[in-house]
């Protein structure tokens, strides 16, 4: 997209998704997979709606997109034990994350 602002959440997205390995976070959990996930997490996240959002225009902000990316990690480390690999994985992605995303001359950038 010709939009520098959707290239960098989209840069950011690319980033974000290649750490995540085991591919965790790529989808929306089911319940199947995750037994009484939907009564554990109320507001769900993943990186493909992410992706969805952004395609769409939905991210107005930086601290938008930074919001769902906590979103998605904090709902792993409330629904998962702590000693978890995909608790473990959320806190490690989601530190890496914020530097990834921390650069101050970007943290303003708007739509
Ligand atoms: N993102 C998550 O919280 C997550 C991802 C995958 C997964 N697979 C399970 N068997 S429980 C579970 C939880």
């Amino acid at each position: 997209s010709s939009d520098p602002f959707e290239q960098l959440l989209h840069y950011y997205l690319t980033h974000l998704e290649r750490k995540d390995i085991h591919k965790f976070f790529h989808f929306p959990i089911t319940d199947m997979l995750a037994p009484g996930y939907s009564a554990v997490v109320k507001h769900p996240m993943d990186f493909s709606t992410m992706r969805k959002k952004l395609a769409r225009g939905w991210y107005e902000s930086l601290s938008q997109f930074k919001g769902d990316f906590d979103l998605m990690c904090s709902n792993a480390m409330i629904y998962n034990e702590q000693d978890t690999i995909y608790s473990r994985f959320a806190r490690k992605m989601s530190r890496s994350g914020a530097k990834v995303m921390s650069k101050e001359r970007l943290s303003n950038a708007r739509r």
